[in-house]
């Protein structure tokens, strides 16, 4: 099966770890000053696995030791089924998760964060990239990409041999 045969949309947009960084800081310092209590996250939750990395930016910038995950499974590849929850964060720690700093790595049909938000009202969502779709259900994000867009995160891929624009004999 060829590359193309895999990718079923138009354009792809591959982000390196050195983007991922340089926008999850961006977010990062969007976010700072802008919780409840004085301007403080009570703490950051990572929506595994996607936003782990740049929860991980996140609550290094911002100096937030408190970490906890939810685990959504929503995509099989690249089809989308039933959102599901597969391992909750601390019930203490979250309450309606006011103070709470959620964060992805993207929203695309907002299935994701519509599930989430339904368990914790009160906590701010945040993404590093959005798609039109998803966009209502996100509070703060860096990049918005059309929705015909697939992105493609550093952690999905390798460098690799490319043949040369005019081909080879
Ligand atoms: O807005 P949506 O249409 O719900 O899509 C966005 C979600 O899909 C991807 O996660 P996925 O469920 O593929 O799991 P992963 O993070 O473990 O790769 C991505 O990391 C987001 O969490
Ligand atoms: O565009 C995407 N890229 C990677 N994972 C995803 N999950 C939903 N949409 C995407
Ligand atoms: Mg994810």
């Amino acid at each position: 099966m060829s590359a193309k045969d895999r990718l079923p949309h138009e354009k792809g947009f591959h982000i390196s770890w050195d983007q991922i960084h340089r926008d999850s800081r961006a977010l990062a310092w969007r976010l700072d000053g802008q919780g409840p209590d004085d301007g403080a996250w009570r703490a950051v939750v990572a929506i595994t696995r996607g936003g782990m990395a740049p929860a991980m930016i996140v609550s290094r910038e911002l100096d937030i030791r408190t970490v906890d995950t939810i685990s959504v499974r929503s995509y099989h590849h690249q089809a989308q089924g039933e959102a599901e929850v597969l391992k909750a964060p601390d019930a203490e720690l979250m309450g309606d998760g006011e103070g709470i700093l959620i964060i992805d790595d993207l929203v695309d049909s907002g299935k994701t964060l519509e599930l989430v938000r339904a368990m914790y009202p009160k906590a701010h969502f945040a993404t590093v990239y959005a798609k039109p779709k998803g966009r209502p259900m996100v509070d703060t994000f860096i990049t918005e990409v059309s929705q015909d867009t697939w992105i493609f995160f550093p952690w999905d891929m390798a460098l690799q041999y490319v043949e040369p624009y005019r081909g080879t004999d």
